[in-house]
């Protein structure tokens, strides 16, 4: 069981996090370092911690970015350790680079470039050259051609958005899609019911889902048969939600004329159907300050408060203080856990003064404000109850770090 209450916390960063988000977390209150043992809070980009040992110190890893298929979530959930991300923060800077990769596609760009590169002998041949071969590379117009955008989240709808003022006619599919995105949603977005459906329909494809069970090779063979003739496949998602075989088989068939994608592997390298960037969809300096500060400020409001904002296991859990003393307990959804921590209090002649207390899928998460100081052992009576993951005593703190 981590030390709940040190004031000052140790932050280890995998990756370079901007330093106008590390700059947020005040010295008073955190150190941070790249080769840090026994940190509190891990700060991590694209670094694949799967394999990785993760402390049993650590109380939170947050992801300046969105996808979080990098970190062990499953294995966090069972020490109850949120998983902090940042969605919508770097959506603007890929959706530019969709924008970029469909054009780069409708016009030939990449061939067209090449071609020129190669030229030799002086500007008069040189014009010649330019003048009888650029035929070859004749692309065509985004107006009134149809984008399917498999995913409408943040960066699903930005797409939408801007491809619809360029003239295109948008197709959506998102079977698990949110409230608020539904909200925000174009209502000249056509709904497609089945993802055949979406493919079947559109010249262009761009996928914007996170990477999980359900969407590992979501496009595969059958899909890619799916597809017209000379189909633009767009994957700035992740690698495996697409299977590569598929992908070069269509372009092999003529289905697939282009596949502009952020992720680079041996298949695809040399394929002169492929468009592949290195990763470049959320470095731009905006995204990455973006991220950074706003993952810096999930991370104060939850090292200092228990606050939970934007994670992808925990439920959204704040709660304004009302009281200087604090708990915050993360534990399995199970019946009666709630009824065993308030016991504990009471036994200790806590009064509560504040509560709140909300569940996601089998992770739930509980801020008790007390009247009083918690004493040491009704912690560790809370930390003993079968189900409870994590237990923090948060007392205010006398630093406190701006939000
Ligand atoms: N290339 C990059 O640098 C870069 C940058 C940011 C994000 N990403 C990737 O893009 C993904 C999406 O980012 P976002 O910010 O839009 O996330 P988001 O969570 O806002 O949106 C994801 C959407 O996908 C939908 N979805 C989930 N499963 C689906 C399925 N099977 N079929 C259709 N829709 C499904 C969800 O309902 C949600 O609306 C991230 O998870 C990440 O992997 C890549
Ligand atoms: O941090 C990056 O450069 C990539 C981030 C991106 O893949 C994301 O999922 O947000």
């Amino acid at each position: 069981m981590p030390d709940m209450t040190r004031q000052i916390f140790k932050v280890l960063t995998l990756n370079a996090i901007a330093a106008v988000g590390l700059k947020r977390l005040p010295p008073e209150l955190f150190q941070i370092g790249q080769d840090m043992t026994d940190p509190d809070v891990v700060l991590v980009r694209s670094h694949n911690m799967h394999d990785m040992h993760i402390p049993e110190s650590v109380i939170a890893i947050g992801r300046a970015g969105a996808g979080t298929n990098n970190i062990p979530v499953n294995r966090m959930n069972a020490r109850g350790v949120p998983v902090f991300n940042t969605p919508g923060a770097n959506a603007n800077a890929v959706k530019e680079l969709v924008l970029a990769g469909m054009l780069m596609a409708s016009r030939n760009l990449i061939p067209a470039l090449r071609f020129v590169d190669n030229l030799e002998g002086d500007d008069q041949t040189l014009h010649e050259q330019v003048e009888a071969g650029k035929k070859q590379f004749s692309g065509m117009e985004l107006p009134g051609r149809t984008l399917g955008i498999v995913g409408l989240g943040k960066i699903g709808r930005l797409l939408a958005d801007a491809t619809l003022k360029l003239g295109m006619k948008v197709l959506g599919y998102d079977p698990k899609i949110t409230v608020e995105s539904a909200w925000s949603l174009s209502a000249e977005v056509q709904k497609a019911h089945q993802i055949e459906d979406l493919v079947r329909r559109s010249h262009f494809i761009s996928l914007h889902v996170p990477l999980n069970d359900s969407t590992r090779h979501l496009i595969d063979h059958d899909l890619v048969a799916c597809m017209q003739k000379n189909t633009i496949l767009l994957n700035f998602s992740r690698d495996a939600i697409v299977d590569e075989d598929a992908i070069l088989m269509g372009i092999e068939n003529g289905t697939i004329k282009y596949y502009v994608c952020d992720f680079p592997s041996r298949k695809l390298q040399h394929q002169p159907a492929v468009i592949t960037l290195p990763h470049l969809g959320a470095s731009t300096q905006e995204a990455e300050e973006n991220c950074a500060m706003m993952i810096a400020d999930q991370i104060i409001d939850y090292v200092q408060n228990g606050n939970i904002l934007h994670t992808v296991n925990f439920p959204d859990v704040t709660m304004e203080r009302e009281s200087p003393f604090r708990i915050a307990v993360a534990n399995a959804n199970v019946p009666n856990l709630l009824g065993q921590i308030s016991t504990c209090m009471a036994n200790a002649g806590l009064n509560i003064h504040n509560m709140v207390n909300k569940s996601r899928g089998e992770m739930a998460y509980t801020l008790v404000d007390t009247d009083n100081p918690v004493p040491a052992e009704t912690i560790t009576a809370i930390a003993g109850i079968s189900g409870v993951l994590m237990v923090r005593y948060l007392p205010e703190p006398s630093f406190k770090a701006n939000l």
